[in-house]
């Protein structure tokens, strides 16, 4: 058992002030990772925008190092806690916030922060979001082009609108006349895309038809963090990838009745020239060839008559015999400022004070880190909330 206190500075002398730079309204809390290194994490409030920031010392040769830093940084408060988890992340919890923004994870040597380190030839650190529960697993969609996979997609959100998500991909290709940027894609650049493939920012990515395109790990999180469940629209390697990463998805294949079908579809969607219709069909065969994979698909789906295919997709959903009701729990904790935090094995306790007790019917709960999954560039999920040795959330 480790004990940490939760702490906050408001009047920082010295060097670490110094080399951080924080003016008088800044808070800072440091960590000793591994024998050698301090992690200086400093709020500062420059020009009256709060931000973190955050430096090293290395202990080894006295140096500070300015890391660059990936994900989206937490908004500062005026006091937090922090710890250190397994030399790899350092738990942060924000004071004077409800628990669906107090908990952030500042990853030091996660394998997404190791890779970008030998990528980079720097040192890098990498926030997190941590979320409460798990999202429901995504549904990945794949097929060839025209075999009518966006029409059953179309269908199912139109049906449950509050509970799926779309995914929406990026892509080098030019937008179709009724396409909008940031409804059916991000419509983007190759080099831009490429750079952001490059730090990480991609769960997948595939070259389709003479085109860059790629799903973000933001495109799926977005969706998640608005309580639906994500369904993704890649092509056969696109779902190859999503296989071999660390998200957990359903994997669904749509099939044409026959090739002659599918042709004849693509044509009357009138959406590409004859030279795209005939890269598409030549693509069509491998995918189709590949589509029968037991290992890759868990389900494959022949979409003959539509409303049958649709019905067909409902009832592997489980949505056939009405809507299902969501079992999130909207119950919400709120950490004050002044709190402490101790950690018994994966779990941090953090006892809220008695003066709170008016204010939150919860003054003293365990946040158990057990089951967490995902991480740096993406969110912290599986996190667990439990009062009094009763589970409360996730
Ligand atoms: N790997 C991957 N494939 C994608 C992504 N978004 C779309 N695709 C696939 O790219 C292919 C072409 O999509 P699109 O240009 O919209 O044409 P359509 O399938 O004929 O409607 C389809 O197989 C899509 O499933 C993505 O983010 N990643
Ligand atoms: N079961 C079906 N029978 C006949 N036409 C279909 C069927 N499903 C989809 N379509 C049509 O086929 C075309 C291609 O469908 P679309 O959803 O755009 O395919 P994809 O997204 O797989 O490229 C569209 O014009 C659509 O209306």
């Amino acid at each position: 058992m480790g004990e940490a206190p939760a702490f906050f500075i408001d009047n920082i002398q010295g060097n670490i002030s110094n080399e951080l730079n924080l003016n008088s309204k800044g808070y800072v809390t440091t960590i000793d990772v591994s024998c050698n290194k301090t992690y200086v994490i400093g709020a500062t409030e420059k020009e009256s925008t709060p931000t973190f920031e955050i430096q090293i010392l290395d202990k080894s040769t006295n140096k500070w190092v300015i890391p660059i830093v990936f994900g989206t940084k937490p908004k500062p408060s005026k006091g937090y806690s922090a710890i250190l988890l397994d030399e790899d992340r350092i738990l942060v919890i924000k004071g004077n916030s409800s628990s669906d923004d107090c908990f952030w994870f500042l990853e030091v040597n996660t394998a997404f922060v190791r890779q970008q380190k030998a990528r980079l030839g720097t040192e890098v650190a990498a926030w997190s979001k941590g979320v409460i529960g798990e999202a429901e697993k995504p549904i990945v969609i794949s097929g060839p082009s025209g075999v009518g996979k966006g029409t059953l997609i179309s269908k199912l959100m139109e049906e449950f609108p509050s509970m799926f998500g779309f995914s929406v991909s990026h892509t080098t290709r030019a937008p179709r006349n009724n396409e909008q940027n940031g409804v059916h894609y991000h419509f983007t650049e190759r080099s831009i895309m490429e750079k952001d493939i490059n730090d990480g920012k991609f769960l997948e990515f595939a070259d389709v038809h003479g085109n860059l395109y790629g799903t973000s790990i933001e495109a799926v999180d977005v969706v998640a963090d608005g309580g639906k469940r994500c369904i993704l629209d890649i092509d056969v390697q696109g779902a190859r990838s999503v296989r071999a990463s660390s998200l957990e998805a359903i994997f669904i294949f749509i099939c044409p009745p026959s090739f002659e079908e599918l042709e004849k579809r693509l044509r009357a969607r009138g959406t590409e020239t004859e030279e795209q219709i005939q890269k598409r069909l030549r693509n069509a065969k491998a995918e189709l060839e590949q589509g029968k994979s037991p290992v890759l698909f868990d389900h494959i789906l022949v979409n003959d008559n539509l409303d049958t295919c649709y019905e067909n997709l409902k009832k592997l959903l489980g949505l056939s015999d009405g809507i299902k009701i969501s079992q999130k729990s909207e119950l919400v904790v709120h950490v004050p400022l002044e709190h402490t935090v101790a950690r018994i094995d994966q779990k941090i306790v953090i006892n809220c004070g008695g003066s709170e007790l008016e204010k939150s019917a919860i003054n003293s709960f365990a946040l158990d880190l057990s089951s967490i999954k995902g991480g740096a560039p993406g969110r912290t999920r599986g996190l667990n909330i439990y009062a009094m040795g009763t589970k409360i959330m996730g």
